[in-house]
């Protein structure tokens, strides 16, 4: 159909009658590092599920390097390194053992990469995975994603739990894969690591896309960041900003309108200095998240740039 490594078309999947995610329409291309933003509970992790088959969709498609979900199951858990938000290991398995099992189901012999990625981690091999810690299981999640060099990543909220030196490493992998030419899909509630590492990203809210294209698009789709300086006690803020903050004479709000109707506000208002920025994806982020649905549905198909 086109350049798309990971592709959807109106995937749903229900449990019962609870939410997963309703009509996901996405396309990850080739050599991208796409990021997929949105908190806890808004279906992440289900889509990427069922994108690898591993659950069944309700309805829709997906596929991955051209494979259906479902049916090419196996093959594209072979040929992708995925690697799930909360792993399941057998107890009484060392980490060794958990290792070169994930590489004998891919039938490959990963063990000299596996112990550069063990060592790079610092992950000790011999220990008994009961016996680790949060960032330590992620690890041995991330060394079974990795070691047999798959050309598709991804990567379900990989850092939670991993101290900041280790997240840097992880991310130093990753770019190494993504220049030997890897797509990667990461999803993420930390914005700053998508803002950082991704070119894509899409927002999913309550099993909606809400938004996605670049993630400089999508900063720029939205609000303005406005600081004014040196304004007096009573400064009331333009119609249409939010997030108003006025402190020792420095206001600063979000707003979203016309530009020229902020200028000439602004000519009609006594300030010192006056700053206009673009958002961060934080800031995007609540901004989608702060409206209504429909609101920022409306908003997302209006914005003419996603
Ligand atoms: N096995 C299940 N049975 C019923 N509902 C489920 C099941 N798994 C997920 N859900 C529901 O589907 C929705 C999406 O959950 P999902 O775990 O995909 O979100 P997420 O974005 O990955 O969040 P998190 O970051 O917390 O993992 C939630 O409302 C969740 O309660």
């Amino acid at each position: 159909m086109n350049d798309a490594v990971i592709e959807a078309v109106k995937l749903t999947k229900r449990y019962g009658k609870a939410r997963g995610v309703t009509e996901v329409d996405l396309a990850v291309s080739r050599g991208d590092i796409f990021g997929f933003i949105g908190p806890n509970g808004a279906g992440k992790s289900t889509f990427i599920r069922t994108v690898l088959g591993l659950i069944k969709a309700t309805s829709g498609e997906a596929r991955v390097l051209g494979l259906e979900c479902g049916p090419s199951r196996k093959e594209v858990l072979a040929r992708v390194g995925y690697m799930p938000s909360e792993a399941q290991f057998y107890h009484g398995m060392r980490v060794a053992d958990v290792i070169a099992y994930s590489a004998r189901l891919r039938r490959r012999d990963c063990a000299a990469e596996a112990k550069r990625l063990c060592e790079r981690l610092g992950l000790d091999a011999k220990r008994k995975v009961e016996d680790l810690s949060l960032g330590n299981r992620k690890k041995v999640s991330i060394v079974c994603a990795m070691q047999h060099k798959p050309d598709v990543y991804i990567f379900d909220e990989p850092t939670s739990g991993l101290d900041p030196l280790v997240q840097k490493e992880f991310f130093a992998l990753l770019l190494e894969r993504h220049d030997e030419g890897a797509t990667v899909m990461l999803s993420s509630h930390v914005l700053s690591e998508v803002q950082r590492y991704c070119e894509h990203a899409a927002i999913i809210r309550e099993g909606r896309i809400i938004a996605s294209g670049t993630v400089d698009e999508l900063s720029a789709s939205a609000a303005r960041h406005v600081r004014v300086r040196g304004v007096s006690d009573g400064f009331q803020p333009p119609s249409g900003s939010r997030s108003f903050a006025l402190h020792d004479g420095d206001a600063a709000f979000l707003y979203q309108g016309d530009m020229h109707a902020l200028v000439e506000w602004l000519a009609g208002v006594g300030f010192v200095d006056v700053m206009i920025e673009e958002p961060d994806i934080e800031e995007v982020f609540m901004h989608f998240y702060a409206d209504g649905a429909a609101d920022a549905d409306s908003k997302v198909r209006g914005g003419g740039a996603l």
